[in-house]
């Protein structure tokens, strides 16, 4: 039996994946296999020595501990692509909400009581509430990825004018995104440019703090930024000084923060961007399918730190191995295997960085002996026994 432990809600479509039979799912769970989780902070949680994998019902992962799940050979797994369009659509209304004065013209009509001559005073007071459209302005995207190609075309689409920026574009993305896209190799430009900026990049060392006030001294006042990628991300201070000095005109987020709340030029919402029926259900599907081929067949689909590899059954007997990524181990793995007289039926090895993973099928189950000699191998950081012989 495998038990997954999970945190935050996961959409019950998700959580039907696991077979009754073969899984225990539960919030409360001892020794588990795996964790399933939302935006979870696990930085300081010490995990248990049963853990193997963490699936990440979602897109980011920095509310994960990449290095140490390196270290001790737990893999993490993401949902990519699968909010996007959640995302993408909320971004749509972030940008109506930045250039028309919906929200403050609403609070103004729930302020109003019964009274007489409420057409008359709508009819005066609306001006207040004036904007502009989206057409024919020019929208700056940063970061091309699920969610920002999606973003970049749908501007497109509302006949604007699209640049975007993407040092590390992938090839898939690229594809997806229209050739209407004008490409900036310069972030500063496409400050400088821009009406609309939406943020599509994840928190990394390198983009925390990243829009800064080097890169809003050259906007123009009409900007609307909008974020809703991570807080981290922006200098909430340097937005502030922004609008105060009216530098820019807007900043929609997804990320409140207690410098950003209660300031008349900042539109924020509690992080609902991926807050869909549609899109919890297709991360969570997305998610437990590769906790489930990963557990029982040791295949790695959408991982952020181990290879992605995948082998089909060729026997009931499959050992995976995870090693630090230096050279001469597999030779070490397929000595000891041959040396207790198994034979190895199919094999795969793969690298990521300073890790490796193989997965081996093999004609008869491994011995204790042969398995605590790959466990003895000084690189090896853990060995699973899958199939009918998970007797360790
Ligand atoms: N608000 C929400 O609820 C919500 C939902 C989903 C994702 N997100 C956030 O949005 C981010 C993007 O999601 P995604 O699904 O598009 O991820 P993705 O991995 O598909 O795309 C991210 C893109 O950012 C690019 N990138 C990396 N560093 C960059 C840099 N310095 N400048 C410009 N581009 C850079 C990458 O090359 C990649 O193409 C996630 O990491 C997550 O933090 C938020
Ligand atoms: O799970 C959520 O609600 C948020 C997910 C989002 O921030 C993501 O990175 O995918």
């Amino acid at each position: 039996m495998y038990k997954i432990r999970t945190y935050n809600t996961i959409s019950v479509k998700g959580l039907n994946r696991f077979s009754r039979e073969d899984y225990e799912v539960a919030s409360e769970l001892p020794h588990p296999d795996a964790f399933l989780i939302r935006s979870q902070k696990l930085h300081d949680m010490e995990f248990p020595e049963t853990l193997k994998a963490i699936g990440r019902a979602g897109a980011g992962v920095n509310n994960v501990p990449l290095e140490r799940c390196i270290e001790q050979g737990i893999v993490v797994f993401n949902a990519p692509g699968a909010n996007a369009n959640a995302v993408k659509e909320l971004v749509l209304a972030g940008m109506l909400l930045g250039s028309r004065d919906i929200y403050a013209g609403m609070k103004f009509v729930e302020s109003l009581d019964q009274q007489d001559g409420l057409d008359p005073l709508l009819e005066k007071e609306k001006k207040r509430f004036a904007g502009t459209e989206l057409i024919g302005k020019t929208l700056g995207v940063v970061g091309l990825g699920n969610i920002g190609s999606l973003v970049a075309n749908m501007g497109l689409a509302l006949g604007m004018k699209v640049i975007g920026y993407d040092p590390a574009i992938s090839v898939e993305a690229a594809w997806r995104l229209s050739s209407d896209v004008e490409k900036m190799d310069n972030l500063n430009s496409l400050f400088g440019r821009a009406d609309y900026i939406s943020l599509h990049l994840p928190v990394l060392d390198a983009t925390r703090g990243l829009v800064s006030d080097n890169l809003l001294s050259g906007v123009k006042p009409s900007l609307v930024l909008l974020n809703f990628a991570r807080g981290e991300i922006v200098d909430n201070s340097a937005i502030v000084r922004a609008l105060d000095d009216g530098r820019m005109h807007r900043y929609v987020s997804d990320f409140p923060a207690n410098d950003t709340l209660r300031h008349p030029g900042i539109l924020q919402m509690p992080h609902i961007g991926a807050s869909t029926g549609e899109a919890e259900e297709n991360c969570a599907i997305m998610v437990a399918d590769q906790l489930m081929d990963f557990l029982e067949n040791g295949n790695i689909a959408n991982s952020v730190n181990f290879p992605n590899i995948a082998l089909p059954r060729t026997t009931p007997v499959r050992v995976t191995i995870t090693n630090r990524n230096v050279p001469k181990v597999l030779n070490q793995i397929t000595a000891i295997i041959a040396e207790h007289d198994i034979n190895i039926v199919d094999m795969l090895n793969k690298s990521r960085a300073d890790l490796a993973y193989n997965i081996i099928d093999l004609e008869a189950c491994p011995t204790d002996d042969s398995l605590d000699a790959l466990r003895s191998i000084e690189e090896v950081i853990n060995v699973r026994v899958l199939g009918s012989c998970q007797y360790r």
